[in-house]
C-alpha cells in the first residue's frame, strides 16, 4: 500500500524575485509567481526580493542574499525556491549546490501548469515541445533539483517522466514533434480558411490570463468551455458562431491568456494557437477591471500581440467584471469607440457588445437594393449564403430585394 501519493507532495515554496536597477513592477510580478504556485499546488511559505542594479549572472541573487536564503530554508521548512526569472542553466546548477534545495524558476512553473492543464493533443505536443526545449540545456541542473521530492513542480506532463533522457534522444523527440506540429497547424489552417470561405467574421477574444476571456464566449454562446479562477485555465482555443440579429453571424474564437514574461519556449511552440488572433477580423480584448494590476496587464496584452504581428485589426475593449467593482471605482470617461463596460458573469452590458459587433460586420458590408430578373434568381442564394437578406418581394419584373453583402463579393453579383 503507497502511504502519499507522490504528485500530492507538499511543496513549501519560498519566491525570490531580483529587482533591477528602478525597475518597479517586481513586487506585482512576484505577487503574480504566488498565483501560480497557488495553481501549481505549492505552498508559498517566505518571500524573497532582492535590490541589485542587475540580476547576477552566476547565482541569480548576491553573496549576502544567499546566505540568508540558506537560513530561511532552514527555519520555514521549505522544500524549495522559485525564482521570477528565467535561471540560466549556470544559474540553476551554484543555487542548486549552494542551497542543496529544490531549484525552480517563473518557466518551469508556467510550463508545468500548461502540462497539467492541456487536453487535446494539439496543446500537448506543443507543450512538450516547449518543456524539451528548456530543459534540454539543463539536464544536470533539473535531475539534482526535481529528483529531490520524486514528484511535483516540473515533473508534470505528457511526455517522459524521468529526466534521465540523454540530449540526443530529446533532439530526436524535438524533431518529432515539430513534424506532428506541421500536421496540426495545417489542419489549424484548413479549419481557419473553411471559415473564410463562409464569409463570416472571425472575432478573436484575448486578454491576460483570468480575465473573464472563457466566461465571456460561455455567456455569449453556450460553449461549455471550462472557466475558473486559476491561472491559465484555457489553453486550446474554441471557436463557436454567435448569431448577431437575423443572418449576421460571427465566430467567436476563445484563446490562451497571456502573462508577463510569457516563456520564450511557449511562445514559439504555442505559436499555431496564439496566432488565431492574427488571423482574425476583430479583436476583443477583455480587461479584468477589479485588478489593481489592470494597466500593467494591458500593456503585456498589447506588447504580446505586437510580438506575434497582430496588427491593423479593429480592437473592441471590454472592462470585465464590473460587477465586482465599487461605484467610486468605474470608470465614467470611456468615450472612445469600441470601449465597453460589461460583466461576462452577469451578461451586464453584452447586449450592447452584440451592437457593436454587428456594426463592425455591416461596416464591411454594401447595402443594396435592386430588382434581379427571375433567370438570376442565383443571385439570391449567393447573398443568402455571404451576406444578409433583408427583403425579397416577388414583382412582375423580377424580385425586389433589399441585402448587404461583404464588398468583396459585390463585383461577382
Ligand atoms: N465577478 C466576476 N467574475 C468574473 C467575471 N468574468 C469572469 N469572472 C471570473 O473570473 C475567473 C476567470 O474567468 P475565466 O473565464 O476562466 O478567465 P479566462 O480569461 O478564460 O482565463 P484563462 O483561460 O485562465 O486565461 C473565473 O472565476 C470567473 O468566474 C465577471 O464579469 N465578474
Ligand atoms: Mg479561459
Amino acid at each position: 500500500m503507497e502511504l502519499y501519493d507522490l504528485n500530492e507532495i507538499e511543496e513549501r515554496v519560498i519566491l525570490v524575485g531580483v529587482q533591477e536597477g528602478d525597475g518597479d513592477d517586481t513586487v506585482e510580478s512576484v505577487e503574480e509567481l504566488a498565483e501560480l504556485a497557488k495553481t501549481a499546488g505549492a505552498l508559498v511559505v517566505g518571500t524573497v526580493i532582492q535590490k541589485r542594479e542587475r540580476i547576477h549572472p552566476g547565482t541569480y541573487v548576491g553573496k549576502g542574499k544567499m546566505e540568508e536564503l540558506k537560513m530561511l530554508l532552514t527555519a520555514l521548512d521549505a522544500t524549495g525556491i522559485i525564482c521570477d526569472d528565467e535561471l540560466s542553466p549556470v544559474q540553476m546548477n551554484n543555487l542548486q549546490q549552494e542551497l542543496d534545495c529544490k531549484v525552480m524558476d517563473r518557466t518551469l512553473l508556467i510550463l508545468d501548469i500548461f502540462a497539467d492543464h492541456a487536453s487535446t493533443s494539439e496543446g500537448k505536443i506543443q507543450v512538450e515541445l516547449a518543456q524539451l526545449r528548456y530543459r534540454a540545456v539543463r539536464l544536470v541542473g533539473l535531475r539534482n533539483s526535481l529528483s529531490r521530492l520524486g514528484g511535483g513542480i516540473g515533473t508534470r506532463g505528457p511526455g517522459e517522466k524521468k529526466l534521465e533522457m540523454d540530449r540526443r534522444l530529446i533532439k530526436e523527440r524535438i524533431s518529432q514533434l515539430k513534424r506532428e506540429l506541421e500536421q496540426v497547424k495545417r489542419h489549424r489552417e484548413l479549419l481557419r480558411e473553411g471559415r473564410k470561405r463562409d464569409r463570416v467574421m472571425t472575432a478573436a477574444i484575448v486578454g491576460y490570463t483570468n480575465a473573464g476571456k472563457s466566461t465571456l464566449l460561455n455567456t455569449l454562446t453556450d460553449a461549455g468551455v471550462l472557466s475558473e479562477d486559476k491561472l491559465f485555465a484555457t489553453l486550446d482555443p474554441t471557436t463557436r458562431m454567435l448569431e448577431l440579429s437575423k443572418g449576421t453571424k460571427i465566430y467567436l474564437t476563445d484563446t490562451v491568456g497571456f502573462i508577463r514574461k510569457l516563456p520564450h519556449h511557449l511562445i514559439e511552440a504555442f505559436k499555431s494557437t496564439l496566432e488565431e488572433a492574427k488571423y482574425a477580423d476583430i479583436i476583443l480584448h477583455v480587461v479584468d477591471a477589479s485588478n489593481p494590476q489592470m494597466e500593467d496587464q494591458m500593456r503585456v496584452v498589447y506588447d504580446t500581440l505586437q510580438e506575434l504581428e497582430v496588427t491593423n485589426k479593429k480592437i473592441v475593449t471590454l472592462f470585465n467584471k464590473q460587477d465586482k467593482l465599487a461605484e467610486e471605482q468605474i470608470l465614467h470617461d470611456l468615450n472612445a469607440n469600441h470601449v465597453l463596460r460589461i460583466s461576462a458573469k452577469t451578461g451586464d452590458g453584452l447586449d450592447r457588445l452584440r451592437e457593436v459587433l454587428e456594426k463592425i460586420v455591416t461596416e464591411d458590408q454594401i447595402y443594396l437594393e435592386r430588382v434581379i430578373p427571375y433567370k438570376d434568381a442565383g443571385i439570391l442564394q449567393q447573398i443568402r449564403k455571404y451576406g444578409h437578406l433583408m427583403e425579397e418581394e416577388y414583382t412582375e419584373g423580377g424580385i425586389a430585394v433589399k441585402a448587404r453583402v461583404p464588398k468583396d463579393i459585390l463585383g461577382r453579383l
